[in-house]
């Protein structure tokens, strides 16, 4: 959306008369309650759901060629903790990740993350046996991911790793403590209250009005380009960050920005991911690559992207040596982008 609709959309307002609270409403109050009441969120553990990582790799099934992340009753943890000798307290260590429609609570355990090995690892092959399933590094399985999961897996990850990295309080070097939802955690000795920390990143995709800017790090899979990204500074505004990312990274100056939407991004640890296309002038495209951010940059024609957006699969499952750029896959949000550019110069071109 851009952001005049989104202020639009943002002042709109429902009418009074004959109001009915949403089911999404009603959601939302209730996660709101079960952050803020351990009580609630403690009672709601025990009828609620749990998916199961193990050293932050999500438990998954195979379902035809996607990948399902399988969630269990609390029972059925407790079932399976004592199997392995367990104590069922070390549900306490899940976090509230969401809920159902019906107010079912989600959470999400760790069964090899640090503070609960000092009380005996679980073993992670038995565990898989039992499990029928397997723990999958996140970034191994993004791609084969079932859709509906890939929010909750990436937002279980997420708070699982900030709490794991998080146990000390950086004031008074005390042991911090969570509350029931993993929401936040506090510390004892002075008081300090830390709450779940967010990386915001801005992804830009520049265009020069007839082709796009596209490039690549080093550490990318081979061939593939994306959209330019870059961690905001502190102070900075979204529109101040695309412009000193664009000019540190290819040494362009954009003279446009148009916002088109977020994502959660759970690399390196947890991004806010905001994506703006941009445009530089004409006569103003000549890129300086920063050898030391990209491997390469350059200028790709409509024709170039649509076919690349067009191929299925990566490339290396291509046969005929040469090895064509390819794009990010849907779930990132470099997609998107490089989608709407698409749509948006085809239907300018087809215009003309
Ligand atoms: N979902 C998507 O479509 C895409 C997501 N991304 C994500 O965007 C992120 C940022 O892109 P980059 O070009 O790598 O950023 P960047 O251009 O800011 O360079 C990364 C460097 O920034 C520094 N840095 C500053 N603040 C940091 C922080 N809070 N966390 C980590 N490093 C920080 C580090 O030295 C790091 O090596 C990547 O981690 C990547 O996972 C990138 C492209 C597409
Ligand atoms: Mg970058």
């Amino acid at each position: 959306m851009s952001l005049s609709l989104f202020w639009r959309a943002a002042s709109w307002k429902a009418p009074q008369a004959c109001r009915q609270v949403s089911t999404y409403v009603t959601k939302m109050r209730y996660l709101f309650e079960l952050k803020e009441d351990d009580d609630v969120c403690r009672k709601a553990q025990s009828s609620g759901m749990f998916y199961l990582f193990h050293s932050l790799a999500p438990l998954l099934q195979m379902s035809g060629n996607r990948y399902l992340a399988p969630p269990f009753r609390a029972s059925e943890l407790e079932r399976l903790l004592s199997k392995f000798g367990q104590d069922a307290q070390m549900i306490e260590h899940s976090v509230l990740i969401g809920c159902s429609d019906q107010r079912e609570a989600w959470f999400a355990l760790d069964l090899g993350l640090g503070n609960l090995c000092s009380s005996g690892c679980l073993q992670k092959s038995e565990m898989e046996t039992e499990l029928q399933g397997s723990f999958i590094e996140l970034r191994k399985a993004l791609f084969q991911l079932n859709e509906k999961d890939i929010s909750l897996i990436f937002t279980a990850q997420a708070l699982l790793r900030w709490h794991d990295c998080h146990q000390f309080c950086g004031k008074s070097g005390h042991p911090t403590q969570k509350n029931v939802a993993g929401s936040k955690r506090v510390c004892p000795s002075s008081k300090m209250i830390y709450y779940p920390q967010m990386s915001p990143v801005v992804i830009t995709l520049v265009s020069d009005g007839t082709r796009c800017l596209l490039a690549r790090q080093s550490s990318f899979p081979k061939g593939m380009y994306s959209a330019l990204a870059g961690f905001c500074d502190v102070g900075e505004t979204l529109e101040e960050a695309v412009r000193r990312e664009v000019a540190e990274e290819v040494g362009l100056e954009v003279d446009s920005l148009q916002y088109s939407a977020s994502q959660h991004w759970p690399f390196p640890n947890n991004s806010l991911m905001m994506a703006c296309h941009a445009t530089v002038g004409p006569g103003q495209t000549e890129i300086h690559v920063n050898s030391q951010e990209l491997e390469s940059a350059g200028w790709f024609s409509l024709e170039e992207v649509a076919t690349a957006l067009r191929r299925k699969g990566s490339p290396s499952s291509e046969q005929d040596g040469a090895l064509p750029f390819w794009l990010p896959p849907k779930v990132a949000i470099a997609h998107q982008l490089i989608w709407e550019w698409v749509q948006k110069q085809s239907s300018s071109s087809n215009l003309a």
